[in-house]
């Protein structure tokens, strides 16, 4: 490790390229485009929320063929949206995205708005004043997914936290402003994240700072690839059927019978083995402390939508982060109850009570 730092600041460092042949200068830009640290530190939030990476345990470096990334990358075969199909709200005031005419909740099922949890943090005075006129009677607010108000503002509702409900936000093409409540994925990560080499598990990754119930910690990001790419991906990788631990499909929406023919067939799939950011080295708990959900900005986009991190409690810093790979499978079919196919699976090591014995 220690010679990986050296390396990267003594071997490609400005002041050694500025004084040196354009031939060792194209070397070193090129050694620039493989250097973990290099990458990293073009991320727009890593001056604010620096990513680290640290390896107390061994010798054991990063692969060299992955490299960081801080948003996903679409493959050629996958076209972006058409401009004229991108479409936002058109609320002229921030705390207007709170109610029935934001149309980026339009998809919002209309529950019980009251689920106890806001109560601490009920609407501010400010807010008040704003809809105490014949607004607040005849628009109903939308349950929408984060604290809008007090310390827990931008942090998911505890309801929807729960929930295996996708979150749509305000984006780019809506009329609110940057600082709207209901743009908080998008705002990006507000987490400083540390890649650290585990004792059993390879990496891992934690904060260097404490993380509370409902806050956004990051994305996952990789290459946004076909279903069929993924398949031959999945049939070419030497690690077989584990490939699937860096592919996520983005079928939160996908549906025989939708409008939109992209959301009818088989989903797109983002893999984050070879590109990613730091979440792809998240390790599986059988108690995480992580929760995954489906965002969605612009409805257009929704068969690319992003795949966001969100915190199920409080996380003391340097806690390692982890999250159910197996989220939502029921225990009952686990193969792990069957001692005869035990004998082909994964052990889990995530060390807690509550561990189910097998990853897959
Ligand atoms: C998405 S990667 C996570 C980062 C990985 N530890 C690394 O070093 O690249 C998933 C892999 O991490 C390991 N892993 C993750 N969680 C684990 C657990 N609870 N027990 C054992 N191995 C785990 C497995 O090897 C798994 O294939």
């Amino acid at each position: 490790m220690e010679k990986a730092m050296r390396r990267h600041f003594f071997h490609h460092s400005e002041e050694v390229a500025l004084n040196s042949r354009s031939a060792y200068v194209q070397g070193l830009d090129a050694e620039k485009q493989h250097c973990h640290w290099c990458q990293i530190r073009t991320f727009t939030t890593h001056s604010r929320y620096p990513i680290t990476i640290v390896n107390n345990v061994d010798d054991t470096m990063i692969q060299s063929n992955f490299r960081f990334m801080d948003e996903s990358i679409r493959a050629n075969d996958v076209e972006p949206t058409r401009k004229e199909f991108l479409t936002g709200c058109d609320c002229d005031d921030d705390k207007g995205c709170r109610y029935d005419s934001c149309t980026c909740l339009q998809d919002v099922e209309d529950e019980s708005e009251d689920d106890g949890d806001d109560s601490s943090n009920s609407d501010s005075e400010a807010d008040d004043v704003f809809f105490e006129d014949w607004h607040r009677k005849k628009l109903r607010k939308k349950p929408y997914a984060y604290h809008s108000n007090g310390a827990r503002t931008g942090h998911l509702r505890s309801k929807m936290l729960t929930s295996r409900n996708p979150i749509y936000e305000c984006h780019e093409s809506c009329i609110c402003s940057p600082d709207c409540p209901n743009r908080v994925v998008e705002r990006g990560r507000k987490v400083p994240l540390q890649v650290f080499r585990t004792e059993n598990r390879g990496w891992g990754v934690r904060s260097t700072v404490d993380i509370k119930k409902g806050q956004f910690v990051d994305k996952y990001m990789g290459e946004i690839i076909t279903a069929e790419e993924a398949t031959r991906r999945r049939a070419l990788s030497h690690i077989a059927q584990r490939k699937d631990v860096y592919l996520f499909a983005l079928d939160k929406f996908s549906t025989p019978d939708s409008f939109d023919e992209r959301l009818r067939g088989a989903p797109l799939e983002v893999d984050g083995e070879f590109v990613s950011g730091p979440t792809r080295f998240i390790n599986h708990s059988c108690d995480p402390n992580l929760r995954i959900f489906a965002r969605v900005g612009d409805h257009a986009d929704k068969h690319i939508h992003d795949l966001a991190f969100f915190a199920a409690r409080d996380i003391p810093r340097g806690e390692e982060l982890a999250f159910d790979y197996v989220d939502g499978v029921d225990d009952s079919d686990m193969d792990a109850l069957d001692p005869e196919k035990q004998k082909d699976m994964a052990r889990c090591l995530c060390g807690s009570k509550k561990c189910r014995g097998y990853l897959w």
